[in-house]
């Protein structure tokens, strides 16, 4: 029997005897329909990890991690995959993407500590960051990291001193190719006039790669761009293979050096409802992998070894988030069911305007669905986790929500909003749950008030 996981769900039979295995995205391809209404993820019923570990909760479904890390190791078996840690970072997910042989892209001396805590290899390990403090960077020359990222020409000093003599730290550039892509404004990073890189435009990157070459203590590896996020298409990374391959051979024209690497970053779409789009590997592979052998044919450049930084790709669809229904309130035209967690743990809506799918799980309904607003419980009208979905009209406090597509910068951007207390983590696989991240507790909230 098949059930579909489509946004507005089918009405389950109470009586059906089997589980449906169909799960489709944006649910983890391991999640199933159980005859009592409930999904599981990972062979564990959601209503039970909402029983152990309380709600709102994150549940994360290891094997569908670890599937989507080896999917782009396959698809590039000769490039360096880097998972961007800032989409989730826990120290399992660290030994999760090391044991598939993944690298790290991390931005921060937390983050190196997490990491390097959890054992993974420095030399896999890769530092960005447009304002990288000095802790930043000693810890990151401490621990012997593999490239650091320049982000801009004031940061190229500023290293190479901190850098012992004899010593030489391998980094890369990152540049702005001046490709617009990304799902939100304040997530487009391939064009010029934001944060991030030295734009190609104009020779600043051509005058940067100068600079670094001329430190003694900076050895300089290779070009570095991260056009934006959820990017659904393949244009937008040819177009800037089409502007960095001119720039590598003017490198070797200017200075003789032939740079090994190039670094495309993230950015790789997901479905958050059914039906929308995203990035497959094989066809990155084939479609970006093909035009960089072009371009470098074509100047007669070695093909550089390519990196990628996939976040959300790798981390998105192996989330899911429960909530619990506080209160259904009916206003006008409107029904707004509220839910113990919001913007705290889930500020993608109020930032991107981000539309997600929520589906009642923990029981059957044959009520006809009808049209709500998912709002959260932070002191904000603004605080709405998903406008406009379907759930039974008998929806009421107490029932459980799950929204799937929920691993991927959620709990690694929750906030202390209202003090509410950031959510547990846990991870599902082979039908076992265990906790990676405890709940944030009242006493971990109060301890840090010094009561100064
Ligand atoms: C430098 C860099 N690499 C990789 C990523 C990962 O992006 P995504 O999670 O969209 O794949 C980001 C964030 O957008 C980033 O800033
Ligand atoms: N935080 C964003 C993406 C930014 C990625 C980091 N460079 C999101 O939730 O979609």
């Amino acid at each position: 029997m098949s059930l579909s996981l489509a946004p507005v769900p089918p009405p389950l039979s109470p009586s059906a005897a089997d589980e449906s295995s169909a799960a489709m995205p944006p649910w983890p391809a391991s999640t199933r329909v159980l005859p009592s209404g409930d999904l599981s993820v990972g062979g564990v019923a959601l209503a039970r990890l909402a029983d152990r570990f309380g709600t709102p909760a994150y549940v994360i479904d290891e094997q569908e991690v670890r599937a989507r890390a080896r999917a782009w190791r396959a698809a590039l078996p000769d490039a360096e995959v880097a998972y961007a840690g800032k989409a989730f970072l826990s120290r399992a997910m660290v030994r999760w993407v090391e044991e598939e042989g993944l690298s790290l892209d991390v931005c921060s001396a937390g983050e190196l500590e997490l990491a390097a805590h959890a054992g993974f290899p420095a030399g896999r390990l890769v530092l960005h960051g447009n304002a990288k403090s000095p802790a930043d960077l000693r810890t990151a020359l401490r621990l012997g990291v593999g490239r650091i990222v320049i982000d801009s020409t004031g940061e190229i000093a500023r290293l190479a001193a901190l850098i012992p003599a004899g010593s030489r730290q391998r980094v890369l550039v990152r540049v702005v190719p001046g490709v617009e892509a990304g799902a939100h404004t304040s997530v487009r990073t391939g064009v010029e006039g934001q944060k991030f890189g030295v734009p190609v435009a104009g020779g600043e990157a051509a005058d940067a790669v100068a600079r670094i070459l001329g430190q003694p203590r900076l050895d300089l590896v290779g070009l570095h761009c991260h056009l934006g996020s959820q990017i659904a298409g393949l244009v937008p990374y040819v177009t800037a293979v089409r502007r960095l391959v001119p720039l590598l051979a003017e490198i070797r024209d200017r200075h003789g050096v032939t740079l090994p690497e190039l670094d495309l970053g993230g950015g790789f779409a997901i479905p958050y409802r059914a039906g929308e789009p995203t990035v497959e590997p094989q066809a990155y592979a084939d479609r970006v992998g093909g035009e960089l052998a072009r371009n470098c044919a074509r100047f007669g450049l070695p093909v550089p070894r390519l990196a990628i930084e996939p976040g959300r790709w790798i981390a998105g669809p192996a989330g899911v988030a429960l909530y619990h229904v506080l209160s259904v309130k009916h206003t006008g035209d409107r029904t707004f069911v509220a839910v113990d967690g919001g913007m705290s743990d889930n500020p993608r809506p109020a930032l991107y305007g981000v539309r997600y799918t929520v589906r009642l799980v923990g029981r059957a309904s044959t009520a006809a669905p009808r049209a709500v607003t998912v709002v959260g419980r932070h002191c904000e009208a603004g605080d709405i986790l998903a406008e406009g979905v379907e759930l039974p009209s008998d929806i009421r406090p107490g029932d459980l929500l799950a929204v799937p597509a929920a691993g991927a910068y959620h709990v690694s951007m929750a906030s202390g909003y209202n003090l509410v207390g950031r959510p547990p983590v846990a991870a599902v696989r082979d039908g076992h749950a265990r906790l990676l991240v405890r709940r944030e507790t009242l006493a971990d909230l109060r301890s840090r008030d010094i009561g100064a």
